[in-house]
């Protein structure tokens, strides 16, 4: 099969195979993590996430974002046709590993509730794709969505429809519902384009009786409307406006990914609704992954290579270390763990590198056994095991972003 199609090429020999990009032939070239050809499967995208999917379901916030110019697959990609087994895109196949994952965790006394909410920006507005009555939030007769920042700095976006997921099969009706809902358009690069951004959340709470752990994890699906130049879009009026809109708070992402970028003391996070949404996934402790979707025509390379210029930006933003969020609840009696005394001890032992710990008893150890991951700059991760009234055990082992 041909290595080319259109503006865009990939390397066939070398050590960028499967990692580079170039566009018309040669005169520019990129390099990524992995560079999927046009004839790459769904399957196959899906395999290179699955690991950061599953690392919501370990505890932390994760965010994936499709990111392009209109037409160019981010809806194709992300959402795909969940009716057809292989072109379902990444977000049915995240819920589905999500849940026969927890599933299967079941056996080791874990047990999950997992929460979905589903909302779109559209012209710097929320909207709940899952609220009931449809027409009052459209009239304004119900309460409108916002954004709120609470005291400890997490975002919540008030008045938001969150539904209980038990089922795969529920969650595609809420998928239909939301798509039902979005606001769609016909445009000239596009009959059937995505006006807004839309924002698929699942939050996954575990708890595991036998050991009293808890985890919270968060797993972020975003589809962005996408980029268009306005003289190529020939739009007017409702598109023209909505066209202004989508460029405006993209520009506002890239303005942020640039200020990151860069190490500025102030990201101008505030800016727009979407990097208001995005801050604690940009500017926190998240996971995060940018899937770029480019259009391969030779008309689209001007284009194609401002999005082949962002994802090379945010590829090279340092965006803090990602943190799981598990903690260990109180047990009864003989189980009662010390936990504050073995804390102090290891916070003393190692100061200002303690980042995140997790209590891990394992099923022959003592019940205080505590497995600490610490992280020494740029990326090495100590973990420690520690057991009272014993020494402390410090393993190294590699840490690598996004993994
Ligand atoms: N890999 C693919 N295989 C088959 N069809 C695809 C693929 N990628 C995109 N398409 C088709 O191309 C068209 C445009 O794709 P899509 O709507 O996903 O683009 P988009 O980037 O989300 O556009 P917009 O930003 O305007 O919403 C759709 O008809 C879609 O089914």
């Amino acid at each position: 099969m041909s290595n080319e199609s259109g503006a865009v090429s990939y390397p066939n020999s070398g050590e960028n195979i499967g990692m580079g990009i170039k566009l018309m032939h040669n005169a520019y070239s990129f390099t990524f993590d992995k560079v999927f050809e046009h004839s790459a499967s769904q399957e196959h995208v899906f395999i290179e996430i699955s690991q950061l999917v599953q690392s919501a379901l370990d505890g932390y916030k994760v965010c994936i974002f499709a990111y392009g110019q209109t037409g160019s697959g981010k809806t194709y990609t992300m959402m795909g046709n969940p009716e057809l087994d292989d072109q379902k895109g990444m977000i049915p196949r995240s819920l589905e590993q999500i849940f026969q994952a927890s599933q299967a965790l079941n056996s080791q006394g874990w047990k999950y509730k997992i929460q979905a909410s589903m909302l779109e920006i559209y012209n710097e507005t929320l909207r709940d794709l899952l609220v009931m009555n449809r027409m009052a939030a459209q009239d304004g007769t119900s309460s409108k969505c916002s954004i709120k920042h609470d005291d400890s700095g997490n975002i919540q976006v008030s008045n938001l429809t969150v539904v209980d997921v038990t089922s795969i099969s529920q969650f595609s009706l809420l998928l239909r519902q939301a798509a039902r809902r979005r606001s769609v358009g016909r445009t000239h690069m596009n009959e059937e384009s995505r006006r807004s951004h839309c924002v698929y959340t699942l939050r996954i709470f575990g708890v595991n009786k036998g050991t009293a752990q808890q985890v919270h994890g968060v797993l972020n699906l975003i589809d962005l409307a996408g980029s268009q130049c306005l003289n190529k879009s020939r739009a007017t009026g409702e598109r023209l406006k909505e066209t202004e809109a989508i460029n405006t708070s993209l520009s506002s992402l890239n303005a942020v990914i640039l200020s990151i970028a860069r190490k500025e003391k102030h990201v101008p996070f505030r800016n727009s609704m979407l990097t208001s949404l995005l801050e604690p996934c940009l500017g926190g402790d998240s996971k995060t992954l940018m899937i770029l979707n480019l259009s391969p025509e030779v008309s689209s390379t001007e284009e194609s290579l401002c999005s082949l210029r962002v994802a090379a930006r945010v590829n090279s933003c340092e965006i803090g270390i990602p943190r799981r969020e598990t903690q260990l609840g109180s047990k009864d009696g003989d189980g009662q763990c010390s936990n504050n005394i073995m804390l102090s001890e290891l916070s003393q032992a190692f100061p200002e590198q303690v980042i995140a710990f997790r209590f891990e008893p394992l099923i022959s150890a003592p019940k205080y056994c505590l497995c600490c991951i610490k992280v020494q700059p740029p990326t090495l991760v100590l973990s420690a095991s520690f057991w009272p009234h014993t020494e402390l055990m410090i393993e190294t082992t590699e840490f690598r972003r996004g993994s």
